[in-house]
């Protein structure tokens, strides 16, 4: 029983990354799995816990290294006797740190305050802000070749934030630093699904932009299986798949955003990077990341994912009007938010 749970939340998992990519990850024995280690910090928060839960569910984990400032270790604890692969250690205060960190090949980070109603992400910047910043400055120490997914809003902030600092450290690698905007493309394939009556395993809805409102831009025009929506409908799931943080953060009325799809998104997110280092082909998912496909510095599109993190971001592909007309319209807002992360790493 238990083990057909492990699975099929596995498989649920391996199934929502691309199809090849199922299906051989299936190949592999659990002989020829490298040992990787993955450390989530904030872990002991309302996307930290769950995302370390369905990161002790991954086979592709050997150590799970669960970071906060506080409440970690009784985390560490109950996630510890799950009977899966992954050895569970968990570290609270910053004085630990450097040992959560050490040997990490993975780091997630959804450390940071969440919204309440009303507030926009930006918002959380003054807090989130010092917050990314000083762990990044530990990943530059203990862990400076993990690949960083990072979580913490706002993200189309927090990420030029680590790069700054990577810069800084001389540690900076373009290909090993990513915004997780897989929640986007999760909110994006529900809706749609829903809208165009398809089966929701199968679709796949690319989203580029940035992670925040009316930079979160969901392609549906490259959406599949085809469905023959109306301009009104594709509008309407636009905006609402711009919208869906908010929607959660209204119903959740001041107990924070979005946790458990949250954890689910960046646990795919985070088993894309494992499968790309681990030498999987054909690994591919949206990801905000240093980018050249526009003239925004970071921008999100498809990334495929290698053995050293980003192996080539991908073009957007043909846009429909509306597309490229909201394209442009986001650029101010996303380039202001890049330009804030960068002035703050650099001025504080
Ligand atoms: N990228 C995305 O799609 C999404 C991002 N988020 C963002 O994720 C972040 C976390 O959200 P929740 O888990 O709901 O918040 P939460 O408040 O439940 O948990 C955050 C955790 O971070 C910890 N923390 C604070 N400072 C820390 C530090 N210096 N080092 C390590 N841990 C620290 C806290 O102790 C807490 O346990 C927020 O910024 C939120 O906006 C949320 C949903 C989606
Ligand atoms: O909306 C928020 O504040 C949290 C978030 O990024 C999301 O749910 O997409």
């Amino acid at each position: 029983m238990r083990t057909s749970i492990v699975r099929s939340v596995q498989s649920a998992i391996a199934r929502s990354s691309s199809s090849s990519t199922y299906v051989r990850a299936r190949a592999y024995s659990s002989d020829s799995v490298p040992e990787r280690k993955v450390a989530v910090l904030g872990a002991a928060g309302g996307i930290g816990q769950p995302l370390a839960l369905l990161m002790k569910l991954n086979p592709l984990v050997s150590k799970l290294s669960l970071y906060d400032i506080a409440g970690t270790p009784g985390v560490a604890a109950d996630v510890s006797h799950i009977n899966t692969r992954s050895e569970v250690s968990g570290y609270a205060g910053e004085e630990h740190l450097g040992k959560a960190l050490e040997g990490a090949d993975v780091v997630i980070i959804p450390a940071g305050v969440p919204r309440k109603p009303g507030m926009t992400r930006d918002d959380l910047f003054n807090i989130n802000a010092g917050i990314v910043k000083s762990l990044c400055t530990a990943i530059a120490k203990y862990c400076p070749h993990a690949l960083v997914n990072m979580i913490s809003n706002p993200v189309n902030s927090t990420v030029p934030i680590a790069a700054e600092v990577f810069k800084k450290a001389g540690t900076y690698d373009e290909k090993r630093l990513f915004g997780v905007t897989t929640l986007d493309v999760v909110r994006a394939k529900t809706f749609y699904a829903g809208k165009a009556n398809v089966n929701v395993a199968e679709v796949n809805v690319p989203v580029i932009g940035g992670h925040a409102g009316i930079t979160i831009l969901p392609l549906f025009s490259q959406a599949t299986p085809k469905a023959n929506l109306s301009d009104e409908d594709i509008k309407a799931l636009t905006k609402r798949t711009q919208d869906g943080g908010t929607e959660v953060v209204e119903a959740k009325a001041g107990k924070g955003s979005a946790t458990l799809s949250m954890a689910y998104a960046g646990a795919i997110f985070a088993d894309a990077c494992l499968k790309g280092l681990n030498g999987v082909p054909d690994v591919v998912e949206c990801s905000y990341v240093q980018s050249n496909v526009t003239e925004l510095p970071f921008f999100a599109s498809k990334v495929r994912l290698g053995k050293n993190g980003v192996e080539e971001v991908l073009g957007l592909g043909p846009l429909s009007d509306y597309e490229k007309e909201t394209l442009e319209s986001l650029k101010p807002e996303l380039l202001s938010s890049i330009e804030k992360g960068i002035k703050f790493a650099n001025q504080s």
